[in-house]
């Protein structure tokens, strides 16, 4: 394999090892895998739209990465020092906020684009 291909391969698996890291460590990070399933699952049974697809691929894209950005920061942060500090605190909630507005945003998105197909089945059940 020439360099760049080593280097790119190498690079990858240094990605993936990260996510599969994080799902094997991180409580939440399990949360939000079951929850992407759950509204995969929910999108494939309601027939919803290309648009509405990208939607909620968006919002899954966007919380995993947050998750992961968290996982991150609480990592360096307790590297550097697990001392409990004001900065600290503050670089951990700052992270975790960060998910919280992704978690909403997400939120938002399952209810505005799953909520009305899922009304109309139950209504008409
Ligand atoms: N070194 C520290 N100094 C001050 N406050 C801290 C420190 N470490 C954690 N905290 C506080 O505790 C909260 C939880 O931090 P923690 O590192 O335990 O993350 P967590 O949300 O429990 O994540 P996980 O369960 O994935 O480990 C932080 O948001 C912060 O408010």
């Amino acid at each position: 394999m020439s360099g760049w291909r080593s280097r790119e391969a190498r690079a990858f698996r240094s990605a993936w090892a990260g996510l599969i890291g994080a799902l094997r460590d991180e409580r939440h990070m399990r949360f939000h895998a079951v929850a992407a399933t759950v509204v995969i699952l929910l999108g494939l049974w309601l027939e919803v739209s290309r648009t509405d697809w990208l939607w909620l691929l968006l919002a899954i894209a966007g919380v995993w990465s947050a998750e992961l950005f968290n996982t991150a920061i609480e990592r360096t942060v307790d590297r550097i020092s697990t001392e409990t500090h004001s900065l600290a605190r503050a670089a951990k909630d700052s992270a975790a906020g960060a998910v919280l507005v992704m978690a909403i945003f997400a939120l938002a998105v399952g209810l505005i684009v799953l909520g009305p197909p899922m009304w109309r089945m139950i209504v008409h059940a």
